[in-house]
């Protein structure tokens, strides 16, 4: 896929983004929001590299194959890692154990699993976008910073000052994209609750559009004008037990009482934060909408990776490589240029999750991709300069 120099996102003239300096330019990815902050560019960064580390080594061991084929393969590859971090390594820090055994979210250890069911919708639930998955909103920091190679030098800069701004990594043609990525990596995110830092709670956007707006508040009314259910409905949903008074808030119950004319009007969003979950993770409305949908996303998605579908599977050997060896922790610091990472990163380092240098790190075996016909289709002589038979 096309970079700029730096080996950074590819970018247009003009655009939609907030410059900060004048060389400052507006990243392309596949999703026009990846500028909103400075980390979320740096993930949509990381995974144009990894296509583009992966491809490279597929196209040396395959020289037969089109650039097409390179793609496509590559892009293969990088969803189902994709989609095994997320529901292996990402969701269970999310939702509580219950709700990974009870909507089947794991994946099989080995081998393939027949998972696909026709008659479920795959699509998102309106309720969804809404209020559990925009929980993320309240682990956000105050600040966006760079940890230099010592992992104690820290350069703090203030998460309102630099939204919908690539400025943070594009400025020296990439320089500081290690510094930023090492902070990402080990700095743990905020507690899941019903506060949110000032920087996008008084101060959202406001630079572009002062004075400022509140995520929160953007957040409520989004739900109120898509029809999302109170949150008492998806209680009941989910199976729990309704809330009958703002008592059964506990000590946010005189504050809701404030704000609301009866428990029933609670908005999905306002509830469901104020739930505390298993070790950090979601209360259980939001782990329940969690499960559901993400269950959809798997049952319903002809092309999961753990498909043994013979028009388009992986074969075992692949599929048990890609779940052996597939980490974020691997992909970040193989792409980001650092030396060393905590096996886990969705957890900060520990004596439990330790430092690995990052070329011990499990990488996925790509010589289970190479394409035993390619040498001789591009060498009709018979002629080898393949570097794994020779
Ligand atoms: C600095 C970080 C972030 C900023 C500034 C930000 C900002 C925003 C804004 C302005 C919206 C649109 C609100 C509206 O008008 O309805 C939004 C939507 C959303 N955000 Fe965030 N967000 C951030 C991080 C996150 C995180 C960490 C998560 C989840 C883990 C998340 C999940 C969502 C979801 C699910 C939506 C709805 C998307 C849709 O329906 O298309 N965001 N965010």
């Amino acid at each position: 896929m096309k970079t700029d120099p730096g080996n950074l996102l590819p970018t247009q003239n003009g655009g939609n983004c907030l410059k900060l300096s004048k060389r400052d330019r507006c990243p392309l990815a596949g999703d026009r929001r990846n500028n909103e902050a400075p980390n979320l560019g740096l993930n949509h960064l990381l995974f144009v590299r990894e296509h583009n580390r992966l491809s490279m080594k597929l196209h040396e061991l395959n020289p037969c194959w089109s650039n097409e084929k390179v793609f496509q393969e590559t892009r293969r590859i990088i969803i189902a890692q994709v989609q095994h971090i997320t529901y292996n390594h990402f969701l269970p820090l999310v939702v509580d154990h219950d709700t990974m055994g009870r909507y089947n979210l794991y994946s099989k250890t080995n081998g393939f699993d027949h998972v696909y069911d026709d008659s479920v919708d795959a699509s998102i639930l309106n309720s969804f976008g809404i209020a559990p998955w925009r929980y993320g909103h309240s682990q956000i920091m105050a600040e966006q910073s760079e940890l230099k190679d010592d992992y104690k030098t820290l350069f703090k800069h203030k998460i309102e000052d630099n939204l919908q701004s690539p400025h943070l990594w594009q400025r020296s043609y990439g320089k500081h994209v290690t510094s930023l990525s090492r902070w990402l990596a080990t700095e743990p995110a905020l507690k899941i609750d019903n506060f949110l830092v000032e920087g996008i709670r008084d101060k959202l956007f406001f630079i572009t559009t002062p004075p400022g707006s509140d995520l929160y508040s953007l957040n409520i009314q989004r739900g109120r004008d898509q029809g999302v259910p109170a949150y008492n409905e998806w209680r009941k949903f989910c199976g729990l037990r309704k809330y009958r008074s703002f008592d059964d808030f506990e000590k946010f119950g005189s504050n809701l009482a404030a704000g609301y004319e009866t428990v029933d009007d609670v908005d999905l969003f306002i509830g469901g934060l104020l739930e505390e979950g298993e070790n950090g993770s979601v209360g259980p409305t939001f782990s329940c909408i969690i499960g559901i949908q993400f269950q959809r996303f798997k049952v319903g998605d002809r092309y999961w990776y753990e498909s043994a579908d013979p028009d388009f599977a992986f074969t075992k050997d692949q599929l048990n490589s890609i779940k052996s060896a597939s980490s974020l922790s691997k992909i970040y610091c193989t792409n980001f240029g650092l030396n060393e990472i905590q096996d886990d990163i969705f957890k900060i380092p520990c004596s439990k999750n330790s430092l690995s240098y990052c070329r011990d790190l499990p990488d996925l075996d790509l010589y289970l991709w190479k394409d035993k016909t390619c040498a001789w289709t591009t060498h009709p002589s018979g002629s080898c300069n393949d570097p794994i038979d020779c």
